[in-house]
């Protein structure tokens, strides 16, 4: 058997907020170049549990636990920017998209800690020009890749929100984070070009990256997620491959009885 390592792990994790039970005792698992999805009805606790990872909360209980590849670090208590320093990008946390630049615009300003803005190394062009090349060499191929480089010049605010969101994962990888949290990428996007984002998931994924997705359109993410989880109430409901969960009756009663999707 082929062991994968699980490049984050959620321990137990707990979050109230006042009489608000958030998240309660809530564990999973995401394995290195897994396409892991989180569904639930409204309210159920998928946003908390991306705020957890990401540093915005912090749990009452439990752990969060990352792996980068070479070690396995406790990341809960961390603040945002730490979480991704250490590699994990979620699609706003990357700050959300300057709608007055342009697409190309937008790539470039995404790297932290670019040596440009170091006032000391700034006087000193030798040392980020050829940073600043290979950014744009970088962002160009991407642009080229995913369609988008027709686009380069246009500012942000004149796309369609479907090249809003390929955009917004695009900045993801001009960041050297390997697990990526996508805030419902298909929400508002035309179905066509959902599946096409979510095959544009599945190359990366061979490529190395590692996907943790909350989606309301079921119907889309099942066709490309590994594996499964069901948040209701704060807890885990259910979990497994895609058609053991939505066959799952505790499942679709949660669905039915816990609102839309
Ligand atoms: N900052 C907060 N203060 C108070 N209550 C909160 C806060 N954040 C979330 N909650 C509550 O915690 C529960 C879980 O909310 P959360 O946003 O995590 O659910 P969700 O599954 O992401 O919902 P949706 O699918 O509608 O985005 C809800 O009852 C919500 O009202």
């Amino acid at each position: 058997m082929v062991l994968v390592a699980n490049i984050l792990e959620v321990k137990g994790v707990s979050k109230r907020f006042g009489g608000v039970v958030a998240l309660q005792d809530v564990s999973l698992s995401v394995p290195s170049q897994g396409i892991v999805g989180l569904i639930g009805p409204n309210g159920s606790g998928k946003t908390t549990l991306f705020n957890v990872v990401t540093g915005f909360y912090v749990p009452d209980k439990g752990e969060v636990w990352f792996n980068d590849g070479n070690r396995s670090e406790r990341i809960d208590g961390l603040n945002p920017n730490e979480v991704f320093a250490k590699g994990i990008v979620r699609t706003f946390q990357i700050p959300r998209l300057f709608k007055s630049l342009t697409v190309l615009e937008n790539l470039l300003v995404t790297p932290f800690a670019q040596k440009g803005e170091n006032p000391l190394k700034a006087l000193k062009p030798s040392s980020w020009i050829e940073e600043e090349r290979a950014l744009a060499r970088k962002a160009v191929s991407l642009l080229r890749r995913f369609g988008l480089l027709e686009y380069a010049n246009v500012r942000v605010s004149e796309l369609s929100g479907a090249h809003i969101k390929l955009l917004e994962t695009i900045r993801g990888l001009m960041t050297p984070a390997k697990l990526f949290l996508l805030d419902e990428p298909a929400a508002g996007v035309e179905a066509g070009a959902a599946h096409e984002l979510f095959r544009l998931v599945r190359e990366l994924r061979s490529e190395g990256y590692t996907f943790l997705i909350v989606e309301h359109r079921i119907e889309i993410l099942m066709q490309y997620v590994d594996y499964v989880y069901v948040l209701h109430n704060g807890q885990l409901l259910a979990e497994g491959k895609p058609e053991e969960v939505t066959s799952n009756p505790k499942v679709v009663e949660a669905y039915i009885g816990g609102g839309s999707a």
